[in-house]
């Protein structure tokens, strides 16, 4: 072995991150007939940061997605959920585990309040026999706790009692993503969150997603907003061929370098050791 890859391997050693693994996937399969969507992949997603998918069309991003969030199950393959084996046979057996997901689609219900929409199918029922036999609802403590939520998450709505009908899409992203932040207790997933944004409203989510992470969730973003994606990752998996290419470092790199990964015109065996996060 040369002096200086010795040297590089100590030293990447050295900072070795010994941050735990919130969600794993080692080997995940996916076909569908003819087509191998997921062709091994694995995965990675550590305590406290935010991972970036990126990856061209029919790479494979929307598939491990959505086998991470229990929306196809794979044909073979794992996914670990701190350290343990998890299978989810449907979305709700995710979220139940603690996996929320924002899709890009903003699944918010435009002609209910915000307050109604954060506790869209998780309402809470008021605590004396009206709450037990009837099922009412406790609308005061649903509209304290979103006051609670927003401000944590530093999301500036006036009032709670708004339609989300009348909000702008940046804050109508914001509502979902606090829904999802409230209700994850592991990870937060958010397909293309910027996606059909203005510049202003864009930066408006991402700061909303530092936040999220900030409060300890970690979270996964998939996007092909490279700009974004350099601006907020701390790591960026590369998806290529239904598998994963590399992880790599955006402080280590520029675009056009993830950019010649995620094409293939740089092979993962090329890839220099310092492009590469831990
Ligand atoms: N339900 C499906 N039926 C058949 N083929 C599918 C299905 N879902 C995905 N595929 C195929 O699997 C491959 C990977 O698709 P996937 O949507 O995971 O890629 P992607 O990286 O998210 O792409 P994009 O950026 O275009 O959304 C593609 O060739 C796609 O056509």
């Amino acid at each position: 072995m040369s002096q200086a890859t010795e040297l590089e391997i100590n030293a990447r050693a050295l900072t070795q991150d010994t941050r735990p693994l919130v969600l794993q996937a080692k080997g995940l399969v996916k076909r569908y007939g003819q087509v191998t969507a997921l062709d091994g992949a694995d995965f990675e997603l550590r305590a406290g940061e935010i991972m970036a998918v990126i990856g061209d069309n029919g790479a494979g991003k929307s598939s491990l997605i959505k086998a991470l969030s229990g929306a196809i199950e794979p044909d073979s393959g794992e996914i670990l959920l701190d350290g343990q084996a998890v299978h989810f046979k449907s979305p709700i057996d995710a979220r139940r585990a603690g996996i929320e997901t924002v899709y890009q689609d903003l699944a918010v219900a435009p002609a209910m309040t915000i307050a109604e929409n954060l506790f869209l199918g998780r309402e809470i029922r008021r605590d004396n026999l009206l709450g037990q036999w009837f099922g009412a609802l406790d609308k005061k403590r649903m509209l304290k706790d979103s006051i609670a939520y927003m401000q944590e998450l530093k999301i500036g709505i006036r009032s709670m009692g708004q339609a989300v009908e009348t909000l702008s899409g940046g804050q109508r992203q914001g509502v979902a993503v606090a829904r999802a932040a409230a209700f994850a207790r592991h990870v937060v997933i958010m397909d293309e969150p910027t996606a059909a944004l203005g510049v202003k409203e864009g930066n408006m989510v991402l700061e909303l997603i530092r936040n999220v992470r900030d409060r300890g969730l970690p979270v996964v973003l998939i996007s092909h907003n490279m700009p974004h994606v350099f601006e907020i990752a701390d790591r960026i998996h590369v998806a290529r061929l239904g598998r994963r290419a590399a992880i790599l470092n955006p402080k280590a790199i520029t675009m056009s370098d993830a950019v010649a990964v995620m094409t293939g015109a740089m092979k993962p065996e090329d890839i220099p050791a310092h492009w590469l996060a831990n």
